[in-house]
């Protein structure tokens, strides 16, 4: 019998509790035509995150596999997420990360269209700011980056590394791609991802209302 440098256990209920998530997100439309992927850390070396190309609304057990910090498959020969290096590189970086979430709703992708020539989207005076861990009152602002995309994943990373090592951050969007968003546990990083959500959907309309 060969022993896995993982703990099997703690990879199922991963399993489990990623896809019981990304289905309720799915649900809403966020992971359209098999697009997105989502992570969570399994111990100091292992992530477990999405096998590539599978309908991110109807997961099974056997579609998260295992990769080690620098992306690579471990004890399995399944293919891992395109986009492997974007989360891992944040599970390197932050030893509190715990969970990554990446999707591609309508609001995010358009939002990373019209805000991709200023390189961000100012997110200032909202109540719904104190989603974002650290963050006690509605008097600031964040600014949610948003990155040009590449099929290049380590020029993508370069990019997000160079954005880290100047400021704090809880998510960033890619033009015309999507939405990526993290935190110390599946709670904290879905909320991260739904106060993205809802305050690019109130940027949209408030544009949409000014014209
Ligand atoms: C059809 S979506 C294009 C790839 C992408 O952006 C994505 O999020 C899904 O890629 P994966 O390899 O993780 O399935
Ligand atoms: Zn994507």
């Amino acid at each position: 019998m060969t022993t896995l440098p993982f703990d099997a256990q703690r990879l199922s209920q991963c399993a489990v509790d990623i896809a019981a998530n990304v289905r309720e997100l799915s649900d809403r439309g966020w992971t359209p035509a098999t697009s997105s992927n989502f992570s969570q850390r399994l111990d100091e070396r292992h992530v477990a995150i999405t096998v590539s190309g599978r309908d991110k609304g109807r997961l099974v057990e056997s579609d998260i596999m295992v990769v080690d910090l620098d992306g690579q498959p471990v004890a399995t020969t399944q293919k891992s997420s395109a986009e492997t290096l974007l989360h891992t590189q944040l599970y390197k970086r932050f030893a509190d990360v715990g969970c990554v979430l990446h999707t591609h709703s309508q609001a995010q992708t358009v939002a990373s269209r019209l805000f991709a020539g200023a390189g961000h989207v100012r997110l200032e005076g909202y109540e719904l700011l104190k989603a974002f861990r650290g963050n006690d009152t509605h008097e600031m602002a964040v600014e949610l980056p948003v990155l040009p995309n590449s099929q290049d994943m380590h020029t993508l990373a370069a990019q997000v590394d160079a954005l880290l090592d100047r400021q704090a951050m809880w998510g960033y969007l890619i033009d015309g791609h999507g939405l990526y968003a993290w935190g110390r546990d599946m709670a904290e990083a879905r909320r991260h991802l739904e106060a993205f959500e809802f305050l690019l959907g109130c940027e949209l309309e408030l544009r949409r209302l000014q014209r």
